[in-house]
């Protein structure tokens, strides 16, 4: 018990020590009093016996048979002095305490053994407790290291399984839980719990009792910053720049967090803001970290849809309606911040009982990206759609009459169109209903093409959300297991490009002689159109062996159309001419237009259309006028070498082809036709007024587009004005044998065309370019 006192609240490595030194007191201890013993019996042998008798043992008391064996001869010695001794008590009592002495004696022997085997046994302990403790630090420091290991495997595995996604072209899903706003902070959270990509939704009773699980590729919690859900999708932004379409979106409740992820808060700090700016900033930074390598230009074009009209939101006058959508070269972060706020100013905001910040649009910025590598000259576009969906609580949750509920049923509408176009991806369906929203048809490229598309679903953590939480996580859950097909980089080779220049330098002799026959037959007026031309040529007067792989690439092909003598001089501009369908498609180049000083702009020919989105191309003018509603004019200036532009826009009302260096159609990517002269436009809109704007605009097929490279076909839904209809359909044909606008991607919306079984168009060899600004 003692020793159990004492060794209680000792550390291990100090016991052996301990009961080692206890054990030497002991054994001095025990000698000590062996030795007082033995002076007791010497003063009492003294006291009893005479003077030879008082002879002590003297030798020192050692367990050694030795010293018994003379022990033994003393007694025997003394033997006879013993018998004269005449108390037989005392003769009796000596020999007792000779003989315990001598008992005392081998058993301080046995001890002192005993201790000696105890001291090498502690010995031998203290060296294995010392081993297996160093052993149990290594263990551990092992196990530190598998720990750490683990999650980097986790980490290794998620970007693993994030490519296998990317191969599988999988719809990539991230859901985001907002926080409590502050005054509902007291509020249970109806997350129970979150881990990797696994989200847990808590539903009392009456949603059916128990809890929801559902998997995405990423779930971030309430105090997930903006800075750690932008490195997630980093890699993805970055791609844009290696000439991948992205297409992020944003899908959610009301007030769940969209704007925050995508814009940031109302009063944005570097730390708070969203996707958008850090995507443009990050784009900017890996640019210049490549300028050795790569010349990289970026363009940024924002529009919302409205009540199923869409608009631009890069205009500074404030007139949202005005039908071309601004596309604007940035060239630093401040640039793209300015536009975004002017963009955001200008989207609609409206407001309902669930949200008094309620945006009640969709709105969408789009970023076009070329990059030129200056080692091979190969061109890689990109392009990236950065869209935040409008709520997507039901109607009547909103509690709205009038204009409000008129707003809700578009947005539903458009989801809805949305969830269906989903649907019928996840189950493989050879039609998709692309057409049925405006909404459907902007995400088109990158819900049926081989973009990178990443979800981002939103929920609110409130219980009275819960059902809105329910139906959106169903919704995405769905989202999830859509299959794009493996993203593909958009890319002009060197030799591609001069195989290009070949097929576009024979098609554009024969489309000349084409054009003779038809000027000749229909007796139009060559001075306007001889002038035109010349114009066009002199500013572009480049040709194809040195102007191959130039920053605006293939655009150029489709840029000039309808100017038959300027293609004699430049085989790129030949090419436009005689392109079918499929050429056309192939061929489109996503890259917007960039402004030459040279080229000039027509905004006297601008008119509002009626809502749908058709191409035009601008040929270029001389007329010099000022563009309204561009703040970086700048960019004019340092692209001096840029040649003209093709573009595309959006007509409100389609009643005219407009010319417009500025705008570009981000819903058309690189599929256009091509205007080329305001003139010839109304030719186009007579010749093509029996068509009907839908069939026009979302229904091509071959024989419309027929019409349409014969120039008739483009004004299938527009109308042309009064004042300028004096051109005929043969005319247009004549001066423009292939100066149609494009139906974009509603070429490639899957009609015309055999689609695949998962209802994406099959894609030529050169056919990608079709959709958005593939090749
Ligand atoms: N992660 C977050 N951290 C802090 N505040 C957030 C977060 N997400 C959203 N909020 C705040 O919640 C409110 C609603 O967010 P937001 O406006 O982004 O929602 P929304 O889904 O875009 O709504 P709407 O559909 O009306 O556009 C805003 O005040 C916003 O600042």
């Amino acid at each position: 018990m003692l020793v159990h006192t004492i060794l209680i609240d000792k550390k291990p490595e100090e016991v052996p020590l301990l009961v080692e030194s206890l054990l030497g007191k002991v054994v001095e201890e025990f000698e000590h009093r062996l030795a007082s013993q033995y002076e007791v019996m010497k003063t009492t042998s003294t006291d009893i016996t005479a003077s030879n008798f008082n002879k002590p043992l003297s030798e020192p008391i050692s367990g050694d048979k030795k010293m018994e064996e003379k022990n033994i001869k003393m007694m025997k010695k003394d033997d006879s002095f013993l018998k004269s001794i005449t108390n037989d008590e005392l003769k009796d009592q000596s020999l007792k305490l000779q003989m315990i002495l001598n008992k005392q004696q081998r058993d301080i022997q046995v001890l002192k053994h005993t201790i000696d085997a105890t001291t090498a046994d502690m010995q031998h302990m203290q060296t294995k407790f010392h081993e297996e403790f160093n052993n149990l630090g290594m263990n551990i420091h092992g196990l530190a290291h598998a720990a750490s290991g683990y999650h980097r495997v986790l980490e290794e595995n998620r970007k693993l399984y994030n490519q296998v996604q990317d191969l599988k072209g999988s719809i990539r899903v991230y859901c985001r839980v907002r926080p409590f706003l502050s005054e509902r902070s007291s509020y249970v959270s109806t997350v129970e719990h979150i881990e990797d990509g696994n989200i847990t939704i808590g539903t009392p009773s009456k949603y059916g009792k128990g809890c929801k699980s559902f998997t995405f590729n990423k779930v971030f919690g309430q105090s997930v910053t903006q800075a750690e859900v932008f490195s997630d999708m980093q890699p993805l932004i970055r791609s844009v720049l290696d000439g991948y379409n992205v297409c992020i979106f944003a899908y959610g409740q009301t007030g769940s967090g969209k704007t925050y992820t995508m814009v940031g808060p109302k009063h944005l700090t570097e730390e708070n803001q969203g996707v958008n700016y850090r995507a443009l900033g990050d784009l900017f930074v890996l640019a210049e970290r490549r300028k050795d390598t790569f010349r990289y230009d970026v363009a940024v074009q924002m529009i919302e849809i409205y009540n199923e009209q869409v608009r631009d939101l890069l205009v500074i006058d404030g007139s949202l309606n005005v039908p071309d959508a601004s596309l604007m070269p940035v060239s630093s972060t401040s640039d793209v911040i300015d536009l975004m706020n002017l963009g955001q100013r200008n989207r609609a905001v409206g407001a309902t009982a669930l949200n008094d910040r309620s945006s009640r649009s969709h709105s969408c910025l789009t970023v076009h990206v070329q990059g030129k590598d200056l080692t091979s000259g190969t061109i890689l576009r990109g392009c990236m759609h950065l869209v935040d969906l409008a709520g997507s609580e039901r109607v009547n949750k909103s509690e709205v009459t009038g204009d409000r509920l008129k707003e809700a049923q578009h947005i539903n509408k458009s989801l809805s169109a949305l969830g269906d176009v989903i649907a019928s991806l996840s189950q493989k369906n050879t039609h998709v209903p692309y057409r049925n929203s405006k909404l459907t048809q902007l995400l088109q490229d990158s819900l049926g093409g081989q973009a990178k598309t990443l979800m981002f679903v939103h929920i609110s953590p409130e219980l009275d959300a819960l059902a809105e939480t329910i139906s959106t996580l169903k919704f995405a859950d769905r989202v999830a297991t859509v299959e794009l097909g493996a993203a593909q980089v958009n890319k002009d080779t060197a030799d591609v490009k001069q195989l290009k220049e070949q097929i576009a330098s024979l098609k554009a002799a024969l489309a000349r002689k084409e054009g003779e026959t038809e000027q000749s037959r229909h007796s139009i007026s060559d001075t306007d159109c001889s002038e035109k031309y010349i114009t066009s040529s002199d500013l572009f007067p480049f040709t194809p062996n040195h102007r191959v792989g130039d920053m605006l690439g293939a655009r150029q092909l489709m840029g000039d159309a309808g100017n038959i003598d300027a293609r004699a001089n430049s085989m790129l501009r030949q090419e436009k001419q005689s392109f079918s369908l499929d050429e056309l498609l192939t061929n489109s180049p996503p890259w917007p237009p960039v402004i030459s000083p040279t080229q000039n702009f027509r905004d006297d020919e601008k008119e509002s259309g009626s809502g749908e989105w058709v191409d035009k191309v601008m040929v270029n003018k001389q007329d010099n006028i000022n563009r309204v509603g561009i703040p970086l004019g700048c960019w004019e200036a340092k692209n001096e070498n840029s040649p003209d532009v093709f573009y595309q826009k959006y007509l409100q009302n389609s009643s005219k082809i407009y010319q417009e260096q500025s705008s570009y159609n981000m819903f058309m990517g690189g599929n256009r036709f091509n205007m080329a002269n305001i003139s010839d436009i109304d030719d186009l809109d007579v010749s093509t007024s029996h068509l009907s704007e839908p069939d026009f605009l979302w229904q091509f097929d071959q024989s419309k587009l027929s019409c349409i490279t014969n120039g008739i076909g483009i004004g299938s839904k527009t109308k042309k004005p009064p004042s300028k209809s004096t051109s005929t359909p043969e005319r247009s044909k004549t001066a423009y044998p292939m100066s149609g606008p494009s139906p974009s991607r509603k070429l490639g919306n899957g009609v015309g065309q055999p689609l695949h079984r998962n209802g994406r168009q099959p894609v030529p060899a050169e056919g990608k370019r079709k959709i958005g600004s593939r090749k």
